[in-house]
């Protein structure tokens, strides 16, 4: 499902990623721990197009969709809302400017997937940060991601709302996803996680 091979990254003549490999199968949830710096995020934001890795491979069969601590909605829309801008990426232009009924459907569905769909209509700025992340998942789903990337998901809430989110993510996993979520937290990741892949900050050249 994920398949990265010899990835390589530097900036600035600075190599944060030198050989990085990894493989997710389907209904995997992996963690990724390490050191800050060690190139957790820059990994995954290579997967997903955010960051251009100056050698290796990625292979994805199928979509990535990434989430992040710092959740990136928009606050003042409400959460259905902010779940269909998931399908805006397959959606032409002029189809874009107002999500049509079917799109909606599709997107209360990932909000009910999540358990939130009463709080459709809810401006997202009105919602906790675990229901925030929960949106983004939805968001992630509407995209008809088949591997999630997580980036630190739960680094920013209270440990009830964490635990929420990692078992949504798990659950996820074993409906046929891959998932793999960066984790500074090595009890959640041993106790969420099918298997914790440990990267070591890269030694420069
Ligand atoms: N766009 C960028 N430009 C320059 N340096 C960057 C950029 N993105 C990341 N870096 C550097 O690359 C290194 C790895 O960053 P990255 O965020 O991938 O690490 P991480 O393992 O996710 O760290 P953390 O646990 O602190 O989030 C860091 O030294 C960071 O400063």
């Amino acid at each position: 499902m994920l398949a990265i091979r010899g990835l390589r990254k530097s900036f600035g003549g600075r190599t944060v990623l030198d050989g990085f490999d990894l493989s997710v199968e389907p209904g995997e949830f992996v963690a990724l721990l390490g050191p800050n710096g060690s190139g957790k995020s820059t990994a995954l934001r290579c997967v997903v197009g955010l960051e251009t890795p100056d050698g290796g491979e990625i292979d994805v069969s199928g979509n990535a969709a990434m989430v992040f601590q710092k959740i990136h909605l928009v606050g003042r829309r409400n959460a259905l809302d902010n779940v269909c801008s998931g399908a805006l990426g397959r959606l032409p232009l002029h189809r874009s400017l107002v999500f049509g009924q079917d799109v909606r459907e599709e997107a209360m569905r990932c909000l009910d997937r999540v358990g939130l769909a009463d709080r459709a209509l809810d401006r997202c700025a009105r919602l906790s940060g675990g229901q925030q992340q929960r949106v983004a998942i939805a968001r992630a789903l509407c995209q008809r991601a088949n591997v999630i990337l997580a980036d630190e998901p739960v680094s920013a809430l209270d440990p009830q709302a964490a635990v929420q989110v990692m078992e949504l993510l798990v659950d996820l996993a074993s409906e046929g996803l891959a998932v793999v979520a960066v984790l500074h937290q090595p009890e959640l990741a041993r106790t969420y996680a099918h298997r914790i892949v440990e990267m070591r900050t890269a030694v420069a050249a």
